[in-house]
């Protein structure tokens, strides 16, 4: 694939008065995709990207500062795509506001000038995908863009439609701007890339990205052949496709057996992990100790945030304390390693589409609430099988469905579906799965399948505390199962 073109990049606020990163300041911390509360928060302009020939859209690039936030290589950056059109009016129609995404009008010593998300505006689509497209080609306008508009709904990111956008497969593709900027490869790039290049149609094909190049001079510790960071990412439209949540929860809903759709799903996930493994290589071994510190810190860190989880401390420890037993017990037993390996890292059902040719995995930059450097880090696969199992107890909480079997059976076929595409012969479900993810391991079945255990459990506090922070209503579901899965 021949690259892409470049993007120009400046320090500091270049080409953004302060007037609009005043408007900024009110109007960011009420964005879905803002990454963290917004109390004590400010936004310090760290770079601003522009687009060759185009004069009205500026990428402003925020690092976030205020406290418990991390500061320099590991601070937050957000990316603020912005539309700057002068105008002679200082009101704008109510039309021109919902629209294109108006986010105020300011005036300046050189005029009065429209402030809007690039995120919701066409002329922002049409330059990053000008900067995606590979070949440098330059977009149709009249023609690629026809019928492109944003997506809505809860997304960490923001992602465009392109139903009519040309490539060599036909057409259709989806521009996702990346509102959460990580320094070095990003993996919903990476991953992606690989795949698609190993020939796996599980993802939607991957097409291009927007990469910001090393600001010259600006190399240093940095492998100058790596982008300095990832902007945005452009794949294949899956057109006829259902979101996965949505269909569970419909079936959840009707009270109807999802077994079959989960077990193919299982056995998708069991081939990403193949395919991962094969097309990105093994990472080093699992060290129990380095391991369950993190999960326990990630416990100590939902127990501090959300109250209602107190009850449950004392299980949750006890839970660790047995799981790094049986863990250090098992190397030192055996003398073997757990295999690491790339992941998905987020994997719930929103992250599949359901279409004719099967089910797809989407979006690979691990948890939005996690830390850059262990969302990329080599990881258990069977991390990603607890995210779907926990994503198919919310699709029965959420669809309400009155079948008190209907998680369970869903999950034990999810189970299933990915035990036999692991080819693992063991008969049984979950000491088979847990086994089957922890492939080429020395670790005996029940070790794996309490490890499993511990990594349900964390998923669901990392939810209770996505919940509290953004849907409080839903904190119910991932609290009840972490008392359901201590208790069991
Ligand atoms: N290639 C694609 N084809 C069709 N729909 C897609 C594609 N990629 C994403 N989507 C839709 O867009 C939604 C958001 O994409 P996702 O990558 O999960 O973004 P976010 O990181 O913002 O959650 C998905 O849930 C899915 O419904
Ligand atoms: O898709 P994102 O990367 O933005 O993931 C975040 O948001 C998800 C919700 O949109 C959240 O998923 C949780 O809710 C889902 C139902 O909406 C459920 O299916 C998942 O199992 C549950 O984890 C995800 O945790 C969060 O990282």
């Amino acid at each position: 694939m021949s690259p892409a073109r470049h993007v120009h990049v400046s320090p500091g606020a270049a080409h953004l008065r302060p007037e609009v990163l005043r408007l900024l300041d009110t109007w960011l911390p009420g964005q879905r995709w803002y990454p963290v509360p917004a109390e004590g928060v400010t936004h310090e302009p760290w770079l601003t990207v522009t687009f060759p020939g185009v004069a009205d859209v500026v990428v402003a690039l925020l690092r976030l500062a205020g406290p418990g936030l991390a500061a320099g290589d590991e601070s937050l950056v957000i990316q603020v795509p912005l539309v700057l059109t002068p105008t002679a009016e200082p009101e704008a129609d109510t039309a021109e506001t919902e629209a294109a995404g108006l986010i105020g009008t300011v005036t300046t010593a050189s005029g009065t000038v429209r402030v809007h998300d690039g995120g919701a505006h066409p002329a922002a689509w049409h330059a990053y995908l000008a900067a995606a497209l590979p070949g440098a080609r330059e977009p149709e306008d009249s023609t690629e863009l026809a019928g492109a508009r944003r997506i809505s709904g809860e997304q960490s990111n923001t992602s465009v439609l392109l139903p009519a956008m040309a490539h060599d497969a036909g057409h259709g593709g989806m521009l996702k701007i990346l509102r959460t900027v990580a320094l070095g490869p990003h993996p919903d790039v990476v991953i992606p890339a690989a795949l698609t290049g190993a020939g796996w149609d599980g993802v939607p094909r991957f097409l291009g990205a927007v990469e910001l190049p090393l600001p010259d001079g600006a190399a240093g510790h940095r492998d100058p052949a790596e982008p300095l960071a990832h902007l945005a990412v452009l794949s294949e439209l899956v057109t006829d496709a259902t979101d996965g949540f949505e269909l569970a929860c419909a079936y959840a809903a009707r009270d109807e057996d999802f077994g079959e759709r989960a077990a193919e799903l299982g056995a998708v996930v069991a081939h990403l992990h193949v395919v991962l493994r094969r097309a990105l290589g093994e990472g080093p071994g699992l060290e129990p100790a380095g391991f369950m510190g993190v999960l326990r810190r990630r416990a100590a860190e939902a127990f501090a945030d959300v109250p209602d989880l107190a009850p449950q401390r004392a299980g949750v420890t006890a839970l660790f304390d047995a799981v790094s037993a049986r863990l250090a017990a098992a190397v030192e037993r055996t003398g073997g390693v757990v295999p690491l390996q790339p992941i998905h890292g987020d994997l719930h059902l929103g992250q599949a589409l359901h279409s004719s040719s099967g089910w797809k995995v989407l979006d690979f930059e691990g948890e939005p609430q996690r830390p850059v450097s262990e969302r990329v880090a080599p990881d258990l696969p069977l991390r990603d099988v607890a995210g779907m199992l926990r994503s198919l107890d919310y699709a029965a909480a959420v669809g309400q469905t009155t079948d008190p079997h209907w998680a369970a059976h869903a999950q034990v076929s999810f189970l299933e579906g990915y035990r036999q595409a692991s080819g693992d012969a063991h008969e049984g479900t979950v000491h088979a799965v847990a086994d089957a993810a922890t492939s080429g391991s020395e670790l005996d079945v029940a070790t794996a399948e309490l490890l499993l255990r511990a990594l349900v459990v964390d998923k669901a506090l990392y939810e209770v505390v996505y919940e509290f922070r953004h849907r409080p209503a839903w904190m119910h579901i991932p609290l009840a199962a972490v008392e359901r899965v201590l208790s069991s």
